[in-house]
């Protein structure tokens, strides 16, 4: 790991970026590393990084920023030797914590010194939208929404989004064709994932990994509240039946009717039918030392 390029959003978290910028420098000095930085602008980045790399050549890439920034630079190494490392300073960072990587610049600088990588799937939605963490249709997405139209930013803005979704709670159908079986449910929210939590905590599988060649389609039947405070905790009794798991490599949703629908905290338009494919093993991903 002798060149390495830091993708710097500039805005993300609301986290002032001199700090990360002077800790990297450091390090990379310490280390005797060649290192180059390339601020996001928040258009057409997608482009405009492929070019970045293409002239720089780095073996690794590290997103600073949240899982929007660790999003982008998965899309434009997958299926590359670049490998990707984290420097979280986002407003979420899901991914990082999934995969052991820790929250500050110094311990999450040295979870990349230490180069320890995984092959990690992506996920793929209606054949044209990458994910890399956890998307869903349904409650959360509905949330997601309410917090990205509301005009209110923070916990207070969070707060009357869970509040007029709670109000107006209603279960949907679903057809759910997965590899070995076709199933229907009714719930409030399926979600796809291709690691244990989300960026928040809550858990939905006991078994995720991102390098296991498979995600789990997650079934909220009810809403269970000793069942759902426990998956903040770290509880997950998979024999509950307020939800269900289901492993697998594809997976079509049917819908009755259109529900909100995000991918790893975008939303994206709602619609009635929802694929989702497994790309195993396609991104060289740097984790904690206890992943
Ligand atoms: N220079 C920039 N100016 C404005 N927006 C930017 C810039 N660079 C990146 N962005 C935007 O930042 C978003 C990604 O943010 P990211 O997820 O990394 O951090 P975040 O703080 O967790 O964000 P959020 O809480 O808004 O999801 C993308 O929407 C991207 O277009």
């Amino acid at each position: 790991m002798s060149k390495i390029l830091f993708v710097i959003n500039p805005i993300s978290g609301d986290r002032d970026k001199e700090d990360y910028i002077h800790e990297i420098d450091s390090w990379g000095e310490s280390l005797g590393l060649s290192i180059e930085k390339w601020e996001t602008t928040g258009e057409d980045d997608e482009k405009k990084l492929k070019k970045v790399i293409a002239d720089a050549q780095p073996e690794t890439v590290v997103a600073v920023g949240g899982d929007g920034t660790v999003m982008l630079c998965a899309e434009v190494v997958k299926d590359t030797d670049v490998a990707l490392g984290i420097l979280p300073g986002g407003s979420a960072n899901g991914m990082a914590t999934e995969v052991e990587v820790p929250d500050d610049i110094r311990g999450a600088l040295a979870v990349i010194a230490q180069e320890k990588t995984v092959m990690a799937d992506m996920l793929l939605f209606n054949g044209k939208d990458y994910g890399l963490h956890i998307s869903d249709v349904g409650l959360n997405a509905g949330l997601v929404k309410d917090f990205e139209e509301g005009e209110r930013r923070g916990f207070l803005g969070y707060a009357s989004g869970v509040a007029s979704q709670l109000l107006n709670l209603k279960t949907f159908r679903a057809e759910l064709v997965l590899d070995d079986q076709i199933v229907e449910e009714q719930g409030h929210m399926i979600a796809f994932a291709n690691a244990r939590r989300y960026g928040t905590g809550a858990i939905l599988s006991n078994q995720g990994r991102v390098d296991d060649g498979v995600f789990e389609v997650y079934v909220l039947r009810e809403l269970s509240l000793p069942g759902l405070a426990g998956q903040f905790f770290d509880h997950l009794d998979e024999a509950d039946s307020y939800f269900e798991v289901y492993r697998t490599k594809k997976v079509t949703v049917n819908l009755k009717d259109p529900q909100p629908f995000q991918i790893d905290g975008e939303t994206k338009p709602e619609s009635t039918k929802v694929t989702v494919e497994v790309l195993p093993k396609c991104l060289k991903l740097i984790v904690g030392a206890d992943y």
